[in-house]
């Protein structure tokens, strides 16, 4: 594994898959300019709008995003991880919540369908069931082993909240864990640090989360501050609210100080 930098993207996705690709390629290419090599979008980057529309949409969702992802690893170069976009079920009228991960060559590396599905009311009135038109994935996610890049874990938004996810995710070895997100404006403004910081904490990794951010459509608002974290809980970069990048170095010798100064993973009991 090397050093190298890695970005966050945080966008405002909205009901229109041009504008929004349009958009993740601006900041795509914002981040490769500033040097990045490894590049995260959000949770639902390519369309975030109603649920039924969503369905109605789904296999044009699903062609596009899935043909701009290679497009733009090819075109720029770089490992991207596809925050997160549907994929549909045969027979079920309804999605995989799948993000994948692309090499500079367009090649599939790996990918995960969303488990834990977000089928929550939130105190603020709005009530959300993920599960009315996303199938949950049956399998934990994979860790891609990068000579490069370390070993990458894969996970989706509310996934954070699961840390038995994250505990799988490190006994495979990963040593960056992916977070794409589009928490609610709500429960993001006490819940979204605390749990990317308690991840990376207690599995001694890096963890970088791209969010949404701002109004979406109608009610939906996302709370942003894409972020990445470094092994020790220290936040190394905050998008803040606006569309942008958060981008910060990812450095072995980091993941080895840090291990070797607070070796929990090692006293585990259970
Ligand atoms: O709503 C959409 O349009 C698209 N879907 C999402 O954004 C997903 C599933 S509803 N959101 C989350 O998982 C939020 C989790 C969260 O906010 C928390 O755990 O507090």
């Amino acid at each position: 594994m090397k050093s190298y930098l890695a970005a966050a993207i945080q966008m405002t996705s909205v009901s229109n898959v041009h504008k929004n690709l349009v958009q993740a390629e601006e900041l795509i290419d914002l981040a490769v300019r500033r040097g990045a090599e490894l590049v995260g979008l959000p949770e639902n980057f390519s369309f975030m709008g109603e649920e039924k529309d969503k369905l109605a949409q789904a296999e044009e969702i699903y062609r596009e995003s899935a043909q701009f992802l290679k497009k733009m690893a090819q075109r720029y170069q770089v490992t991207i991880l596809g925050g997160s976009f549907p994929v549909p079920v045969e027979n079920t009228g309804k999605v995989y919540n799948t993000t994948i991960l692309i090499d500079p060559s367009g090649e599939e590396l790996t990918r995960y369908c969303k488990v834990h599905l977000f089928d929550v009311n939130v105190p603020d009135g709005n009530t959300y069931r993920e599960s009315s038109t996303v199938v949950a994935g049956k399998e934990l996610p994979t860790v891609y082993l990068s000579e490069q890049l370390g070993n990458i874990g894969l996970s989706v938004c509310y996934d954070v909240r699961f840390p038995e996810l994250y505990r799988h995710l490190s006994d495979k070895g990963a040593d960056v864990m992916f977070v794409p997100a589009a928490f609610t404006a709500f429960t993001g403004k006490d819940h979204w640090q605390v749990l990317l910081q308690a991840r990376a904490i207690e599995n001694t990794a890096y963890v970088i989360a791209p969010a949404q951010t701002g109004n979406n459509y109608d009610r939906r608002h996302t709370h942003g501050h894409a972020m990445i974290i470094d092994p020790w809980g220290v936040i190394l970069a905050d998008a803040g609210e606006q569309p942008g990048i958060a981008i910060a170095e990812i450095k072995p010798s980091r993941l080895e100080q840090v291990r070797r100064q607070m070796p929990s993973l090692e006293h585990r009991v259970f």
